[in-house]
């Protein structure tokens, strides 16, 4: 006669349907406790207002996770028509007018729902500094006319002021290495260097540096539990549109009629205003007496002379620290990588110079050849490129490699350290992130907690310790086994 199976008797099968169905019960109830829930974002809106241009950025970050976890990240850029708002000192309204297309913009890109909460920043740099310093009440109108015009969006103004050059220079830092992760992971950090059309920066963590030589130079934070002494300068009127001009100045000291000028290209010619030259605090006070109203700039396009030109912008008589980058400016010795960007990178790029693997001297001599090129040749080459743009690269590029590694010291052996970018992970590189992170407590001081777990080894523990309770279940049975398995008796 056929045995029955022990196992299939009734309450065996009961029982085991009963496990199998808590067992399912239990791991979807852990699932779907545990679910992420569905994606919402917030958002950020930051206006870059430069001395030659404003841009806005809109970052994005995951609603829920935004003081520890959640990446931000830069949805879109907007770049605003016309020149930089401190060029509207004597028509402000045209300052505040200039940024409506790019808050339309704005408007359209942020849903509706998250208007009133979505914090809106500007932040102005060098060319706004230089303005105030020369005349505050015109700065203060553009302010005031710029915050109006903000005002009439529905977004949360968080006002409009001038950074310092310590924050601009901090801020590029902050961002350079959020967006590299290395904060989080508390890993070495990337210098930033940053050059702006009136201004440049500098920024970097050396082990050289406590911050008690040349305190002034000096940033602390505290960030996801790590501490930073970062060194920090930003030179004002060192950005390449104002060092244009001081070197301009610096050859039209006596008030010629014509230049000869080794940093514009040979047959460039072009006649000049000295009363548009001098317009700035950064030149102003070296307006040669009574010169012609305007002057013949000629190009000879020689890019060993240029350089010594340009080296002449650059003070290295004194320095009342152990050492110093120029104009009795502290700088410690440079230590890590580097990520130069804004007008580095875009000069660099134009250039086809951006690979820092190229040797300085195949630098230099590329530079040379280009500086060289007859100027008709050159608007031949590039008839997209804005004359005023094109002309001007010689010169840009010579005054980087000139700051680079006349000023600050790069050498053949730490120039490939540097790196030139426009952005990180489609962010552009600059102070706005940086900037709105720290004004929203972004970045926390102390590493946030993490789940010991993630969600998936969560379910997975979850189900196996089910399963062994089951087991030990039906085990624990054991007395009523034979009950169930019992032989049917054979008379
Ligand atoms: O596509 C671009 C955008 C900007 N620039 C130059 O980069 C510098 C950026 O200056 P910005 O106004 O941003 O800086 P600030 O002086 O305020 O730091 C200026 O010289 C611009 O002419 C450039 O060469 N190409």
């Amino acid at each position: 006669m056929k045995e029955k199976n022990p196992w299939h008797t009734p309450v065996t099968i009961i029982i085991t349907v009963i496990g199998v169905i808590a067992i399912v019960a239990l791991v979807t109830v852990a699932v779907l406790q545990n679910r992420p829930l569905p994606q919402k974002y917030k958002y950020g809106i930051v206006l870059d207002a430069g001395s030659s241009h404003t841009a806005l950025y809109i970052y994005e970050w995951p609603a829920e996770k935004d003081n520890n976890t959640g990446r931000v990240e830069q949805t879109y850029s907007c770049k605003v028509k016309g020149p930089g708002i401190s060029s509207y000192a004597s028509a402000p309204l045209k300052a505040g007018e200039s940024l409506s297309v790019c808050m339309q913009e704005a408007k359209q890109r942020v849903p509706g729902r998250r208007h009133s909460q979505t914090p809106l920043y500007l932040g102005a740099t060098a060319g706004m500094r230089l303005l105030n310093s020369e005349n505050s009440s015109a700065s203060d109108k553009v302010f005031q006319a710029v915050e109006e015009a903000l005002q009439k969006f529905p977004f949360s103004f968080q006002g409009a002021r001038i950074l310092s050059g310590q924050e601009e220079g901090a801020f590029g830092w902050i961002t350079v290495n959020y967006l590299d992760d290395r904060l989080k992971q508390g890993l070495e950090t990337k210098g930033a260097l940053d050059l702006g059309g009136a201004s440049t920066q500098i920024s970097f963590v050396s082990d050289n540096y406590d911050g008690s030589e040349s305190p002034d130079n000096a940033v602390t934070f505290r960030l996801y539990g790590n501490d930073y002494n970062l060194y920090t300068h930003s030179f004002l009127c060192y950005g390449k549109d104002q060092a244009l001009r001081m070197t301009l100045a610096q050859q039209t000291q006596s008030g010629p009629g014509t230049i000869n000028d080794p940093c514009f290209h040979p047959g460039y010619t072009e006649s000049r205003n000295y009363s548009v030259l001098y317009d700035s605090p950064c030149v102003s006070d070296r307006k040669p007496q009574g010169p012609p109203a305007n002057f013949t700039h000629i190009g000879t396009g020689d890019f060993q002379q240029c350089q010594e030109v340009v080296k002449r912008i650059f003070n290295s008589t004194h320095c009342k620290y152990s050492q110093c980058s120029f104009n009795g400016v502290f700088q410690p010795l440079l230590q890590g990588p580097f990520g130069a960007f804004s007008a580095y990178y875009f000069v660099m790029n134009f250039l086809n110079l951006t690979d820092t693997s190229i040797p300085l001297e195949a630098v230099r001599e590329k530079l040379g050849h280009y500086c060289a090129t007859p100027w008709n040749q050159l608007k031949q080459q590039h008839p997209k490129v804005k004359l005023k743009y094109l002309s001007e690269y010689c010169f840009s590029g010579t005054y980087i490699l000139t700051l680079l590694t006349e000023v600050y010291n790069f050498t053949s052996e730490n120039y490939p350290n540097i790196k030139f970018i426009r952005e990180i992970k489609g962010s552009d590189a600059g102070w706005t992130l940086g900037y709105m992170l720290n004004l929203t407590n972004m970045i926390p001081a102390e590493a946030p907690d993490s789940p010991p777990l993630p969600h998936a080894g969560y379910v997975s523990i979850v189900t196996v310790i089910a399963i062994l309770l089951l087991v030990l279940f039906i085990l624990s049975l054991r007395p009523l086994w034979p009950l169930c398995s019992k032989r049917p008796q054979i008379v």
